[in-house]
């Protein structure tokens, strides 16, 4: 029996599944009675309903996402709404989990050999020989699910050990670093990897040279690894993935700091040791200052380009903006601003702003507000972790369309707090609470507990003692922060204030980062593991 288990932290994806796909007009899953489930399988205490705040036992253990969809079936059936077309709709519900996402398909199959790729798992429940003529799914025994019989999945299970390591032959042979293999200059794969004979394996592996080692492969190429390179891709011994609600890297904060991180402009400039400190700073701090920048936008402008092109956006690139509503936004006003990221509108939100006020005159205010929202997400965590829940698991439309010819929409709902599946780290906070659209693919219970989360993180936010930090920008003085960790703000204001700056991308950062901090050959040793990939 194949059982698809949903992890705890995908119950609400999981809802928010089968409601979309259950949800057209023929079907209506009405509210019901507080005394028995809103969710024909979701077990809701009545006082949980009530008080808006779910309850701890809400976490429910991982969900079958198939007996779901079959009590969905057995909840319609019962005159609850339109029949028949059901089971197009667990088909559909069902292919709509993505065949490679581990994190969403366990499967526990009943054939004695494991040799079976989640993707024909998949594949098995989507052909049709797994539906009969109705269309409805038959049951998923072991039999139904094909193993694979070919001798492909012979080099995925046939290792070369290189010690302590073993790395599967097929995956070896495609990623072989030799010079014919990887070109050295593109740094891009050569190897024809669609015709690695399928039993590719090693005849023989010898050090060839202090810190390389060579394989003679059975296709009669001579394979050469770095230790270096066979060191950091060295694979996990199962891919995991974390059930905690939420992690965090390494970063550091300090309460209601009166000193800020900062560098000097001259060394930014004309170091690369200055420019990596400055870096550094804002990955560990979230913000850093920079102190004497000639305060002209030319000059502001060829500092953020020491870290890398600058982000075009329907607001231009390098921008030089004050408050005449140029462009159709609050930031173009003398408003107040909550505490908010930038970009929530755009499926990839720049990583990096920079600000530099180059005059203000003729009035007052305008003061800068800054909040740690991974220092925020923590207290969240620890005060409400189902909050932290609703923030991850319920995604949400968001837009600009202030200006007459634009209206920008990512190309999907993000949440509030994203994080990697593999680790659970808090990987990006997108929150505008200005730029949120409003929401319609959730239940009133899910809607409930997102606003209560809402309103808990609102009030964190707002807390000065302990999550805001307010500091006057001057002329000569930028900052530049972390956009995915760092919330910004500013009071309201009077008089003439002129401001410059502009965004960059976080992989443009991240690829200028890495390499000022660990060189280029390190970098290429590196690409594409954890190192890399999670370090900030
Ligand atoms: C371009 N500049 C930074 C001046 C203003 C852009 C407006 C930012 C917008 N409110 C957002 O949240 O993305
Ligand atoms: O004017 C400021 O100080 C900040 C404006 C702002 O928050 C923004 O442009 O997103």
């Amino acid at each position: 029996m194949t059982l698809l288990r949903v992890r705890p932290g995908n119950l609400c994806r999981a809802h928010e599944l089968i409601l979309k796909n259950f949800s057209s007009p023929a079907i209506s899953i009405r509210p019901v009675s507080s005394s028995s489930p809103a969710w024909p399988w979701k077990q809701v205490p009545k006082h949980s309903m009530d008080s808006g705040v779910p309850s701890a036992s809400d976490t429910q253990p991982p969900l079958d996402v198939l007996e779901m969809a079959r009590q969905a079936q057995t909840d319609v059936s019962t005159g609850n709404g339109a029949d028949g077309d059901i089971d197009t709709k667990i088909k559909h519900v069902l292919s709509s989990i993505p065949a490679h996402s581990n994190q969403a398909l366990s499967t526990e199959v009943t054939s004695s050999d494991n040799e079976v790729q989640l993707e024909s798992v998949s594949k098995s429940i989507l052909d049709k020989s797994n539906l009969d003529v109705e269309g409805n799914v038959t049951d998923l025994s072991g039999s139904a699910i094909k193993k694979i019989k070919s001798s492909e999945d012979v080099s995925f299970y046939n290792y070369v050990h290189i010690r302590p390591f073993k790395y599967p032959a097929y995956w070896l042979r495609d990623n072989c670093q030799c010079t014919s293999c990887i070109r050295p200059d593109t740094r891009q794969r050569m190897v024809s990897s669609f015709s690695i004979p399928k039993n590719i394996h090693a005849k023989s592996v010898f050090q060839a040279s202090p810190g390389q080692i060579n394989v003679i492969w059975s296709d009669g190429h001579m394979g050469e690894y770095s230790m270096a390179w066979l060191d950091s891709h060295q694979m996990p011994s199962e891919v995991t993935h974390s059930n905690k609600v939420l992690t965090f890297r390494n970063f550091k904060h300090r309460r209601q700091a009166k000193s800020h991180p900062w560098v000097n402009y001259e060394e930014v400039m004309n170091t690369g040791q200055g420019l990596t400190l400055w870096l550094q700073k804002v990955v560990d701090w979230g913000y850093c200052l920079v102190k004497g920048v000639p305060v002209t936008p030319e000059a502001t402008k060829q500092l953020l380009e020491r870290i890398a092109f600058i982000r075009e956006t329907h607001y231009g690139g390098f921008w030089d903006f004050t408050s005449d509503l140029t462009f159709k936004d609050t930031a173009y006003t003398t408003e107040a601003l909550g505490a908010h990221t930038d970009n929530t509108y755009f499926s990839d939100p720049a990583r990096l702003q920079l600000f530099h006020l180059l005059e203000h005159t003729e009035g007052e205010g305008g003061e800068t507000l800054l909040v740690d929202g991974f220092y925020a997400a923590q207290r969240m965590l620890i005060e409400a972790p189902h909050n932290v829940e609703a923030f991850t698991d319920y995604a949400h439309p968001w837009h600009s369309s202030g200006n007459e010819h634009i209206s920008i929409q990512p190309y999907v709902y993000f949440p509030v707090f994203e994080r990697d599946p593999t680790t659970a780290r808090l990987m990006r906070i997108r929150w505008n609470n200005y730029d949120r659209a409003a929401k319609i693919d959730w239940t009133p219970y899910m809607a409930m507990s997102w606003y209560s989360a809402a309103r808990h993180w609102n009030a964190i936010l707002l807390r000065k003692d302990q999550t805001q930090k307010w500091l006057q920008l001057e002329p000569g003085t930028a900052i530049l922060f972390d956009n995915w960790r760092m919330l910004h703000g500013r009071s309201e204001f009077t008089g003439k204030r002129r401001m410059c700056g502009g965004y960059i991308n976080n992989d443009d950062f991240l690829s200028r980062y890495r390499l000022l901090k660990n060189g280029r050959e390190n970098t290429l040793n590196q690409i594409g593991t954890y190192k890399t990939r999670l370090s900030v």
